[in-house]
């Protein structure tokens, strides 16, 4: 007897045949009491086994959207704290279709690398840390600033309230050197060009997919906006679904910087810029289910201004301070992704979304 094997640890075989045919959309008999019957082949089914349809080659079949989803989320780097409610959700979306779906994800360590080759990647913010862009007594100080408030930021025993001034303070402190530096716009595309800022892997496959399917992606970043559009454009996914809420550098009419645009966005205010900015883009309106991805507890009011929401899956890198944030990050998002580098799980999860439904 051939032994039917999903990677999808303690998952009930039943529950992913039910699945199944639903996203196959065969009618499948009902029981009495309301409960799925599934096929059964008398000849070996055994003891209430069911069997899925076979290949021609004897291979047992599953959409192979949601075996891939499965095999992602069966990985141990993939926490989560009530997996039924994962299922449900991306069931849900699958079925309400690619038209009802955006996807609203932070910029840096969440679309951008946290590490590579054993250094860390830079964020927008770090990227300027060139010499084409500043001096290196600024270069010296902007680093003491990152030593002093980036612990601060990850800092599991402090609430997001009382980290709300000092980041406020970390970030009104970078951009006033910044501004004292006159760095200027012509430089940007060539400081990142020369920095080690690297998209995570799977990117492409991640943008790509989301620009076929017309998917708007919002990317919401406490970082630089000028900077992120250029690691975007370099890197060919800048994409016209593609839009940015970050902070934006305002330069004068000779190119120097001479100041931030609009309202500061840090880690922690983000659900002010949901409800003011992101709310009004008519690109978002009407599409109620919600993909997030971010990699701090701040990103999960980046959804926010989404009115009449019906389904919000959310996912967070889990980069840094490990055992420190496990247990808040799986208290807080539905799936926590411990050190993994790579868009695997979200793409995954996007395939599957996408695989069926109603286009818009
Ligand atoms: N001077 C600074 C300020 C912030 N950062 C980091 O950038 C991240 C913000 O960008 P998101 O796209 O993640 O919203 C934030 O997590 C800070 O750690 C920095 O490197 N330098």
């Amino acid at each position: 007897m051939q032994i039917y094997h999903i990677p999808w640890i303690n998952t009930p075989v039943r529950t992913v045949l039910a699945i199944w045919h639903q996203l196959t959309k065969t009618e499948l008999p009902v029981s009495g009491a309301g409960q799925w019957q599934l096929p059964q082949t008398p000849a070996s089914a055994v003891a209430g086994q069911w069997q899925l349809p076979q290949t021609p080659l004897g291979q047992w079949q599953l959409p192979q959207t949601l075996a891939s989803a499965s095999t992602e989320l069966a990985k141990c780097s993939v926490l989560m704290r009530e997996r039924s409610r994962v299922e449900e959700t991306i069931h849900a979306m699958q079925r309400a279709g690619a038209g009802n779906l955006q996807v609203i994800s932070d910029f840096d360590m969440t679309l951008t690398r946290f590490a590579h080759n054993g250094k860390r990647v830079p964020t927008t913010h770090n990227i300027l840390d060139n010499r084409l862009l500043i001096n290196e007594d600024c270069t010296k100080k902007i680093r003491a600033l990152l030593n002093t408030y980036y612990p601060i930021e990850i800092d599991p025993s402090r609430s997001a309230e009382e980290k709300l001034p000092l980041m406020v303070e970390w970030w009104t402190k970078v951009h006033e050197l910044l501004i004292e530096q006159r760095i200027r716009k012509d430089m940007l595309a060539q400081a990142v060009k020369e920095s080690s800022a690297m998209l995570r892997d799977g990117y492409k496959v991640f943008f790509d997919h989301l620009a076929e399917q017309q998917i708007p992606l919002l990317i919401f970043s406490a970082g630089v906006g000028d900077v992120l559009e250029e690691v975007i454009q370099q890197n060919h996914v800048f994409h016209p679904n593609v839009h940015i809420i970050s902070n934006y550098m305002d330069f004068d009419q000779t190119g120097v910087l001479r100041a931030f645009k609009g309202q500061l966005i840090h880690t922690f205010n983000k659900r002010e810029g949901a409800l003011s900015h992101a709310a009004g883009l008519t690109e978002l309106q009407g599409r109620p289910n919600v993909l997030l991805l971010g990699d701090s507890l701040g990103d999960l009011t980046m959804a926010d201004g989404v009115s009449e929401h019906e389904n919000i899956l959310t996912i967070g890198f889990l980069n840094d301070q490990v055992e420190e944030r496990k247990e808040s990050y799986i208290n807080s998002f539905d799936i926590v992704l411990v050190k993994d580098e790579t868009m695997d799980v979200p793409n995954a999860v996007l395939r599957h979304i996408t695989s069926s439904g109603n286009g818009k």
